[in-house]
């Protein structure tokens, strides 16, 4: 069923708010269990990854990087005697958004045997959603088990004065603009900064990165934050460390920006895209009526249940938690939380030991991230600082990818680094770290080692095929034995 508002009242076993990728996946999941649920959305089935996010940044990315790729190889080089094709980047990007319609997500909630409601909705009390068509009809949908929030994210934009007047670009406007701007100014060093500014550069802006801190994606290790500092410069983009924008004006409506900066000096642009991080869209969801704050994240317990709302029928997975702002972690979350409300309404008690069946165990652990740049950063587990600061008794192995064999012959000149933390005490892996190009598709042997604990005398039975840039495992291990 597809419906807006007809104001009927209705019972489900399962409420979710929200059909991004989490909230689809509760939905999948509470239906395998066989239980009824009802997924109400408000814009595009497929949430913020299918439409501004995920899904078009990286379509902007891959020309990017199969570009530089086979710029790299020698004899191949060659063969490129061109730049990007940027109206054929658009268009393939516009491909993977489906033009921004979700018929095809929307057929596959009807597949699961799910009924998607469209509109607005809130929370009306405990088990209650309200929900509001854009047609102004309204329904209201009973819960009998669960109300699962999924409703993401937004970016924020900082309170800078006259940034009403520049109709600045989020992450939104970054992922699905149609025309190319002269000049654009990026703000953030975060993972939305350096991606963008990595695309929109090769699709033939001047970009300008503008970092208030004193390093690149600062969640990462150091290593990497400067190497993809170094392909951005590389690139063209100018990129700016220890600077913050303090004013912004566009005089005319249509014209440029100019921005003002901390040390004085301005900057004009044709765009300024801020890139700042991320609010909650619990704002107006009716959190109050289940005496929860507007606009707070939701806190959860390994289930992913609110663990302060009574009775144990409220929970949030995906963004809306602030556990793991990824796709893949809220699809995690979302997969054992739909099981785990599944248990429980057959009257059995889910798994929630760590590593159980039924908790987000990895979302402490082992969050795989890669960054799409040139080089990309690919991580998982704690960074060597982090361990540290967890008091963990660590050794830090380190390796010059450029010096692996595979790696050689996947790129002429291949400049890369690897890391492992090792836990002494536990005798496992809790982070790793590449930067290199096409290092992203060797993340997941390092999430098998980090979640798995794989001890570090098992690993050197996991042989790396020569030669390969997995090769860099057997190179780190000779590193680690010394
Ligand atoms: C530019 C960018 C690139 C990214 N790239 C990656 C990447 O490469 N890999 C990765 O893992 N992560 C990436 N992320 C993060 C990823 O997009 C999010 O982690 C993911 O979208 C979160 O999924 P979600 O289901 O929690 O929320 P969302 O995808 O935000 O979906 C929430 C849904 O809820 C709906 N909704 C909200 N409020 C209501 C309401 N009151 N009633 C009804 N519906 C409502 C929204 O319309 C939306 O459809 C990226 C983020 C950005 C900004
Ligand atoms: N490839 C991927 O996996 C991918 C890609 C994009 C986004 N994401 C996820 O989306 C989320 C949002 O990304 P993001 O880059 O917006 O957030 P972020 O939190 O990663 O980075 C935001 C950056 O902006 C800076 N900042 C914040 N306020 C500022 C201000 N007022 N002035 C100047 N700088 C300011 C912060 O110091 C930080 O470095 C992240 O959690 C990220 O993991 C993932």
């Amino acid at each position: 069923m597809n419906s807006g508002g007809d104001n009927s009242e209705s019972v489900y076993d399962v409420i979710v708010l929200g059909a991004g990728p989490a909230g689809e996946n509760v939905a999948d999941r509470v239906r395998a269990a066989g239980l009824t649920c009802a997924i109400v959305e408000s814009e595009l089935v497929g949430g913020e990854c299918s439409y501004w996010a995920c899904m078009p940044s990286k379509a902007l990315l891959r020309p990017v990087q199969a570009l530089a790729a086979a710029r790299s190889v020698g004899g191949a080089a060659q063969a490129v005697t061109g730049g990007l094709d940027v109206a054929a980047v658009l268009a393939r990007r516009d491909g993977f958004t489906s033009n921004w319609k979700d018929d095809g997500q929307a057929e596959w909630v009807d597949g699961i045997g799910a009924d998607l409601v469209r509109g607005h909705g809130r929370l009306d009390g405990p088990r209650r959603v309200v929900v509001r068509a854009t047609d102004g009809g309204s329904r209201t949908l009973t819960a009998r088990h669960a109300v699962v929030v999924a409703t993401g994210s937004r970016a924020v934009v900082p309170p800078l004065p006259g940034v009403e007047t520049v109709r600045p670009w989020t992450s939104r406007e970054a992922t699905s603009a149609t025309q190319v701007p002269a000049r654009l100014a990026v703000v953030g060093g975060g993972v939305v900064g350096v991606e963008m500014a990595t695309a929109w550069q090769a699709l033939g802006s001047h970009v300008t990165l503008l970092v208030r801190g004193s390093a690149l994606l600062d969640q990462v290790e150091p290593f990497a934050g400067e190497l993809v500092a170094e392909g951005l410069t590389e690139a063209g983009v100018d990129v700016r460390l220890g600077v913050s924008a303090t004013q912004l004006r566009r005089p005319d409506g249509g014209g440029p920006v100019t921005v003002t900066l901390d040390d004085g000096s301005q900057l004009e642009a044709d765009e300024i895209l801020f890139a700042t991080g991320r609010a909650p869209r619990t704002d107006d969801i009716g959190l109050d009526s289940v005496g929860l704050e507007p606009g707070s994240w939701l806190d959860v317990d390994e289930t992913c249940r609110v663990a302060a709302v009574e009775d144990g029928w409220l929970y949030a997975v995906g963004d809306v938690n602030h556990r793991a702002l990824l796709t893949h972690q809220g699809k995690y979350q979302a997969r054992l939380t739909g099981d785990a409300i599944g248990v429980r309404a057959a009257g059995r008690e889910p798994d929630t030991r760590p590593w159980g069946a039924h908790a987000a165990t990895a979302d402490h652990d082992a969050v795989p991230q890669v960054v799409f740049t040139h080089p990309e950063v690919a991580a998982v587990g704690l960074t060597a600082r982090q361990a540290a600061e967890k008091g963990l008794r660590t050794r830090v192995v380190d390796y010059d990818l450029g010096s692996v064999a595979g790696a050689s012959l996947y790129a002429d000149g291949y400049r890369g680094r690897a890391r492992m933390v090792v836990d002494l005490d536990r005798d496992c892996l809790v982070g790793v770290t590449f930067a290199g190009p096409g290092v992203g598709e060797l993340l997941h042997s390092a999430t098998v080692a980090v979640a798995g604990q794989v001890p570090v005398a098992r690993l050197w039975h996991a042989v790396p095929a020569y030669p390969t840039v997995s090769e860099v495992w057997l190179r780190l291990l000779e590193t680690y034995r010394g």
